[in-house]
């Protein structure tokens, strides 16, 4: 396989005398979408936040790229092209989607906000991921729907220039036909050569949207598996603990 855009090895980290993560070992490729499963409490969230910088593991290695790296604070995350779309999305409500798009990271030009050029960069970006909902990039974030909102989160990342984008619940509280939209755009975002990630509860939506799915049991990665090789059932019974024998990772991406 390709020098994977994200390696985990050995990563660990405990809250108190609690231990989350036991030895997670996970590969990420660019240009495909790993799902990231588990039952409440498996450590998901736990390993993501590391990833972000915004809670860095206790010990392990992190290699973006195939380079050992530090994910100590967010910013340093940011600086490789890391970036989490967390379920409640930290959307401003009061601000439109070429504002929220470039919120903190705004062009300036001589002193000034150089508000045609992100009106530009915000709708070829839109463009470039083929969203033709949104009526107009000056629409307030508060006006759009969920799905919507979801679309300006991830194209917030994307305007970023983000090389692994993590996306946690992304269609959590979404009907079934936004839903749709949001999954077709995580796959167009693979196709232009990110590597995703995704949280999700929904086996429906992993099985159509993933390449690899990855199990985590009690902080432990029990599976990680081809998504074309795999069945629900096979999925369930690694999140539930009934099986724990571990498919090696070199198999499942050579
Ligand atoms: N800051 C913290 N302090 C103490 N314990 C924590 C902390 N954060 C997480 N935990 C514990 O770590 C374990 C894993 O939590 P985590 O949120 O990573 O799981 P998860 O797989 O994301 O679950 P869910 O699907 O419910 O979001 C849980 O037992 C949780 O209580």
């Amino acid at each position: 396989m390709a020098v994977p855009i994200i390696e985990l090895r050995d990563i660990r980290k405990s809250f108190g005398p609690v231990e989350v993560l036991k030895g997670v070992n996970m590969k990420v490729e660019a240009g495909k979408v790993t799902a990231l499963v588990g039952d409440n409490g498996a450590g998901k969230s736990t390993l993501i936040k590391g990833l972000s910088g915004a809670q860095p593991y206790d010990s392990g290695d992190i290699l973006f790229e195939g380079e050992a790296v530090t994910l100590g604070t967010p910013r340093e995350a940011a600086a490789l092209g890391i970036e989490v779309v967390y379920q409640d999305l930290a959307l401003c409500e009061n601000l439109d989607i070429v504002q929220n798009m470039f919120l903190g990271r705004e062009d300036v030009h001589l002193g000034m906000l150089d508000t045609p050029e992100m009106e530009k960069k915000a709708a070829a970006t839109l463009q470039s991921l083929s969203v033709r909902t949104m009526k107009s990039v000056r629409q307030k974030v508060s006006s759009l729907s969920g799905g919507q909102r979801q679309t300006v989160a991830i194209a917030r990342a994307v305007l970023q220039k983000a090389k692994l984008v993590i996306l946690d619940e992304p269609t959590a509280a979404l009907g079934v036909a936004q839903t749709e939209q949001v999954l077709a755009l995580v796959r167009r975002l693979a196709a232009a050569g990110v590597g995703v990630i995704i949280i999700s509860h929904n086996l429906a939506d992993v099985f159509e949207v993933a390449d690899y799915i990855n199990v985590l049991y009690l902080g432990n990665m029990v599976a990680q598996l081809n998504a074309g090789a795999t069945n629900y059932n096979e999925v369930v019974s690694y999140i539930t603990g009934v099986r724990t024998d571990h498919t090696p990772l070199e198999e499942v991406l050579s």
